[in-house]
């Protein structure tokens, strides 16, 4: 029977990408597409080959170990070669794994041992009398790299064996691999450089351990786990492969603290799905579990197949990276106005769960990953992290694609959108009216030290905005007690208080307004400083970047902050808005930049009528008729200095009921005394 063309052309397209998708894997370290991407082609081809025995030739990646050394280190030969795994998907392909085994040994039960499939790479270290003499790479299976100089960097690995019962010559092989935690970590840090980052673990541990220099593997955390042995001489082992791991144990070699000994395949499948479950809190990445007959005895008659022993399986648990589209990406405004693009993604599943979106956190992100709609990217979601694109398959980038550019203006009210120098997040400028931020706004607004309107809290702000009844501060002072009554768990009694509450807040002060805005960096302290300042309103709203930079305190991210907010049209409006529904406060003449001091609560503004203008004032004690705040706020309107201690400096105390050690000292001072009522008539 011929082979049908097509059939042949299929099979030698699959070898030309699994070929050159092993050399990006084993001797450059940088795959372009996921493990999970790889085994699907080569399954496609063993298949295929499967079908049509007479295709196989001894060169077809089905029939070969790893990929080729790299030929700057020098090579070293495997006189007994390293091998690869067969492959499992399911428990059934388990169970075949396991019919073969007992119909070949003739037995009824088998017994294995289950340890964890760690993604790194394999390594083979020889001792010779106990001393590390040699450590090489897999490579193709007969020739590796000899990198001695790398691994005796790696701290786990001991330079020399504890014991005296080793044999003279002995091959221990295991998986070198970068921890979790040590993983992300360097990555941080590497990105904080603005250095390259590495897409997972096992690239990183390859990339490290394959480095010329041995002293930039010694900087990269690596660790390892010995999973067998190979030549062994002038000394025997145990028969039993659990009983060798004990020995390697007893010797100082790193082993498995999840190595167990199970019986017959239900024994695997019951080992394999706890390892799932615990797969998300283990230290390190793992692709799947491997099984393998306990005895050696019993694996010398399975023997060998092309590129893999008889006697052992890779079952695979759920791929961490898989394929999928990038359809398209959304933009996400939050509370405070960021803007998070947001992947849209072809549903795929990964590590078991399926994945319809991925956040890209920033256009920086998204720049340095260049990553676009349309592409094909690799998505990852290890453990109980949230998923994530790794990077764009690039062979696979439609010809037409386009870099991807944030909205200038934010896509759920149509403000214009800021980015800071020097800031990762770009934001909706809009703030008092963007549906994204107006709840927070309007809270924000009638928060006690900002329009203090008391009674009309967060509940009460989202069911107001959900039934919508208002959509800006602005609303808040067309609302009715009626339409406050009606509102689920509100009498008619809090109504009124509240309507009352908002009446009352109507008389304020600039600098209470100006907190009131959610202007971005613009704290109370910020607001009563820039009120004192400029004494008004529109002088703010007309100040440049540089007149608001000559403001106390305020530097050039904060005059900026203040300038966008100003120069939003739609805040602007809103702002009117206030005005119009009765907002107002007392002037303030403005002062020059020159009057801050220390260990004094602000700057001076001047109302020149006053005994306290430019006097040093403290309060103590509980006012009945007026807030603590309020007070304050007054006293700074008129010029004085509010301290919170009494000194030989200080010119009046006000002491409300129950004044302690403050009237005190202020009595042993000889400083003026007054008392709430004395003060107020003084503020008239
Ligand atoms: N993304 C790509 O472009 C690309 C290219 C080539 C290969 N790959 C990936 O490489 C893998 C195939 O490589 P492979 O031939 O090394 O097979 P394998 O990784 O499936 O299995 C063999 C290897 O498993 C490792 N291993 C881990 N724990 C072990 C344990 N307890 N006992 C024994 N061995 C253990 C050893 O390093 C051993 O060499 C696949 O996962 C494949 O997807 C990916
Ligand atoms: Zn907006």
């Amino acid at each position: 029977m011929s082979v049908p063309s097509t059939i042949q052309q299929q099979i030698n397209t699959l070898r030309q990408e699994l070929n050159k998708h092993s050399y990006n894997y084993y001797v450059l370290d940088a795959p372009t597409i996921p493990d999970s991407e790889y085994d699907r082609l080569m399954r496609e081809l063993e298949t295929l080959e499967a079908q049509y025995p007479e295709t196989i030739t001894s060169d077809s990646p089905t029939q070969r170990v790893g990929g080729q050394a790299l030929s700057q280190f020098a090579e070293f030969v495997h006189k007994q070669p390293m091998l690869s795994l067969n492959n499992a998907f399911s428990q059934e392909e388990l169970n075949d794994f396991d019919r073969r085994i007992r119909e070949k040994l003739n037995l009824d039960s088998i017994e294995y041992t289950a340890e964890p499939k760690i993604d790194g790479l394999a390594i083979s270290l020889h001792y010779e009398n106990g001393i590390l003499v040699a450590a090489a790479t897999r490579g193709d299976g007969t020739h590796g790299e000899d990198v001695t100089q790398n691994i005796r960097t790696i701290k786990i690995i001991p330079l020399r064996l504890q014991g005296d019962d080793y044999p003279a010559i002995l091959e221990v092989r295991g998986e070198v691999y970068m921890p979790l935690a040590k993983f992300n970590a360097y990555n941080q840090q590497q990105k904080q450089k603005g250095e390259r980052v590495f897409a997972n673990p096992r690239n990183a541990a390859a990339g490290s351990l394959r480095q010329l220099d041995p002293r930039m593997t010694a900087s990269r955390p690596l660790s390892m786990t010995c999973y067998g042995t190979g030549i062994i001489e002038g000394g025997t082992l145990p028969d039993k492969y659990s009983d060798i791991v004990a020995c390697l144990k007893r010797w100082g070699l790193p082993t498995s603290a999840y190595f167990k000994v199970v019986q017959g395949a239900q024994g695997c499948w019951d080992y394999y799905e706890d390892l799932h479950k615990q797969r998300a809190k283990m230290p390190f990445d793992i692709d799947g579990v491997v099984y393998k007959v306990n005895s050696n005895k019993q694996r010398d008659i399975m023997g060998f197949i092309s590129r893999a022993p008889r006697w052992a399986l890779a079952h695979k648990m759920p791929a961490q990276e898989v394929m999928t589209e990038l359809l398209a990406i959304d933009i996400q405004v939050g509370r405070t106005g960021a803007l998070t693009p947001v992947a849209r993604l072809a549903p795929v599943s990964v590590g078991g769960v399926t994945v319809t979106n991925a956040t890209l956190h920033n256009q920086d992100e998204i720049d340095r990953k260049d990553i676009r709609v349309g592409d094909t990217v690799i998505i990852r979601r290890a453990g109980d992290v949230i998923p994530e694109i790794v990077a764009s398959v690039l062979e696979k980038r439609p010809a037409n694609s386009q870099a991807f550019v944030l909205p200038t203006q934010c896509p759920v009210c149509g403000s214009a959108v800021v980015r800071l120098k020097e800031e990762a997040v770009a934001r909706c400028e809009g703030s008092l009216n963007c549906p994204a931020q107006r709840k927070q706004a309007i809270q924000h607004f009638a928060s006690r030290k900002a329009m203090n309107i008391e009674g009309l809290g967060e509940k009460l702000i989202e069911q107001l905005v959900d039934a919508n009844l208002i959509h800006n501060p602005a609303d808040l002072y067309r609302l009715t007690s009626d339409q406050l009554a009606n509102l689920e768990r509100m009498g008619k009694k809090s109504a009124d208080n509240v309507i009352q509450a908002l009446t009352n807040s109507r008389q304020t002060t600039l600098a209470r307004f100006l907190y009131a805005l959610g202007i971005r960096e613009v704290g109370e302290s910020t607001a009563r400083t820039l009120a004192n300042y400029f004494g008004d309103l529109n002088a703010i709203q007309q100040a440049s970047e540089i007149d608001l930079q000559k403001v106390p305190d305020v530097g050039e991210v904060v005059a900026q902050q203040i300038y966008h907010f100003f120069h939003e049209p739609h805040n602007q409006a809103i702002i009117l808005k206030l005005q119009q529904a009765g907002v107002q406060w007392a002037t303030i003449n403005p002062v020059a930049s020159n009057a801050t001091s220390n260990n004094v609560t602000n700057t001076t503004a001047t109302n020149v009528n006053s005994i306290f203008t430019g006097k040093s004032v403290v309060l103590t004690g509980t006012l009945t008729q007026m807030s603590r705040e309020d007070a304050t706020e007054r006293l700074l309107q008129m010029g004085a200095k509010v301290s919170s201690s009494v000194s030989k400096k200080t010119d009046y105390v006000v002491a409300g009921e129950n004044a302690g050690s403050k009237l005190e000292k202020a009595q042993t001072l000889g400083v003026t005394i007054l008392d709430e009522s004395q003060f107020l008539t003084h503020l008239k």
